[in-house]
């Protein structure tokens, strides 16, 4: 059995939060007791097998699952914002048509997400259902086609709830960059949920649905998940499909998925993974059930992480990340030691290079790839019969400030002239940001570090200051630069709103190891189980 954890190793001062947070703190030091025998996800740690046993032994039927989940989704929907669309009309009827299929003896009627409520980031297409990448120049878009990710998600048995909200084509930390709304953060509807899938992510760690999906350039999926205290997975660059995903910047943009837990999020990646003709950058590598792994894991063993070789990113504790959120992440790290593997601080020296290599590289790729939002194409807005006047008007119109302000930086530093100064340089320093993370993953089988230098911030903090916005992304962007794939897992609280604010570690490894970082990511889940990320907008409401 583990070590008891040291809970205040892994919380910070949290003798000074009210009551109900420390209540749950404190329950962490309750590990002793913890786990008994084989970890077999029950309805405590998987939403998603819950669902499917209910349905398959008849206890409950899809129709009444989705209602649960849309009457909460009613009540906190007016504060939350998480949704550009509710499809609830559809659901419903979803719903009642697997339950007919089910009574009528229908032998595949119950797929691996039979009846699983799905949000999906509203840059992701979907077939007959608005698709507006939170921009005004996609208002009205109702695409003929269902992205990969999304088919393959109904084709399981899952239903699409609504279109989660985001910064605008995925650009921003906040979800505050979306043409329609902003989401607010249910652990303190102040705060923002983080960004750009900040929709997706407030949705599922609200129980609006189950599981969500997202998109990754820089952190939209991780930071999100830090912030509202869920399960973020960004896969390895080509681990999932991107047909019918609106570009943003092609050689970073991923596919990643939320979930309330560990196992709920192996088990939608092990339905959207795996090489797609209609997407040439998808991988062919054979997908494993990532839940398998999970299923067998025997907790009797004392230290299940045994062996496990983990290296904590130095660059990642020092200046300006909140002390908070280091002792979170050094109280993680000392647990991970406890549950039996060897952890050592590692430098990656190129490490702070890679947000300005980011932000250059990722405004040049978008430059390019918005420019099909012209008038033509997408995105009407004027009836002008001048073709410069509708590329003019309806770009002007139809796109917001920090969509403009990237493009005219990325069509800047592709410019002649500059090209070499910017450009040309920031693919250096990615190369430079690859190498020191292959060397490193040489001898760690695991990287750590938080997952955002702060918890989440107040709404308007930082909107007027891109720079403090972009500053915030330095934990994720390297491991886009890099292709590779990150998991980030709530790991504790730091002070601030009712009941104190979660915290996201994020474990990095080599390409194609989900398999691995979901291993640990559970473990490390399972055996903080009495450790609540349930926030507080449930229980009050
Ligand atoms: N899209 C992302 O991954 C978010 C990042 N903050 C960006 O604005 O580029």
């Amino acid at each position: 059995m583990p070590p008891p954890l040291q809970a205040h190793r892994l919380l910070i001062s949290h003798r000074r939060l009210p009551t109900p947070a420390r209540r749950r703190l404190t329950a962490v030091s309750s590990l002793q007791s913890a786990p008994a025998t084989t970890l077999a996800p029950g309805p405590a740690t998987s939403s998603i097998l819950s669902i499917r046993e209910s349905l398959l032994s008849g206890e409950r039927t899809a129709a009444n699952i989705t209602s649960d989940y849309l009457s909460r989704l009613r009540r906190t929907e007016p504060s939350l914002r998480s949704f550009i669309h509710v499809a609830d009309a559809a659901a419903e009827r979803e719903a009642e048509e697997l339950d007919r299929r089910i009574a009528s003896g229908e032998k595949d009627a119950v797929g691996p997400l039979a009846g699983v409520l799905v949000g999906v980031k509203d840059n992701l297409c979907t077939k007959n259902m608005p698709s507006t990448g939170g921009s005004r120049i996609l208002d009205g878009y109702r695409p003929a086609y269902d992205a990969t990710a999304v088919r393959r998600l109904r084709e399981a048995g899952a239903i699409v709830v609504g279109k989660t909200n985001l910064d605008e084509f995925g650009m921003g930390s906040t979800t505050e960059g979306s043409a329609f709304q902003v989401t607010t953060n249910p652990w303190d509807d102040s705060r923002v949920p983080g960004g750009s899938s900040g929709g997706s992510a407030s949705a599922v760690s609200a129980r609006q649905c189950v599981v969500s999906l997202g998109s990754d350039t820089g952190g939209s999926v991780r930071q999100p998940a830090s912030f509202c205290g869920v399960v973020g997975l960004k896969p390895t660059y080509g681990r999932v499909s991107r047909f019918g995903l609106m570009a943003y910047a092609s050689s970073l943009d991923v596919v990643g998925c939320f979930g309330s837990s560990v196992f709920d999020t192996a088990t939608i990646l092990s339905v959207v993974a795996g090489h797609d003709k209609m997407d040439s950058t998808s991988s062919s590598q054979d997908v494993p059930d990532y839940t398998s792994e999970l299923v067998s894991l025997d907790l009797l063993e004392s230290k299940p992480l045994n062996g496990l070789r983990i290296g904590i990113i130095q660059e990642t504790l020092g200046e300006g990340v909140d002390t908070g959120v280091v002792s979170s992440i050094k109280g993680a790290a000392s647990y991970l030691e406890q549950l039996g593997s060897v952890v050592d601080e590692v430098s990656l020296p190129s490490f702070s290079l890679g947000l300005p290599a980011y932000y250059i590289l990722a405004s040049s790729e978008a430059s390019s790839n918005l420019s099909r939002y012209d008038g033509i194409r997408y995105g009407r807005q004027v009836s002008a019969n001048d073709l410069n006047e509708i590329y003019g008007e309806s770009r002007a119109n139809g796109l917001g400030h920090e969509v403009k302000m990237r493009i005219l930086m990325g069509t800047y530093a592709l410019s002649a002239g500059y090209y070499d100064a910017y450009y040309k340089r920031a693919q250096q320093v990615r190369t430079l940001v690859k190498e020191s993370f292959k060397d490193a993953l040489e001898k760690y089988d695991i990287l750590i570090s938080p997952a955002a230098p702060s918890a989440a911030y107040k709404i308007g903090e930082k909107i007027n200051d891109p720079l403090a916005m972009y500053a915030g992304d330095i934990m994720t962007v390297n491991v886009n630069l890099a292709g590779l794939p990150a998991l980030v897992v709530p790991c504790g609280f730091v002070e601030g709103g009712p009941v104190g604010l979660p915290v996201g570690l994020q474990m990095i490894g080599s390409p194609f190891s989900e398999g691995s970082l979901l291993r640990v990511g559970h473990i490390f889940e399972q055996t903080l189980q009495n450790f609540s990320f349930v926030p507080p907008l449930l229980a009050e409401r």
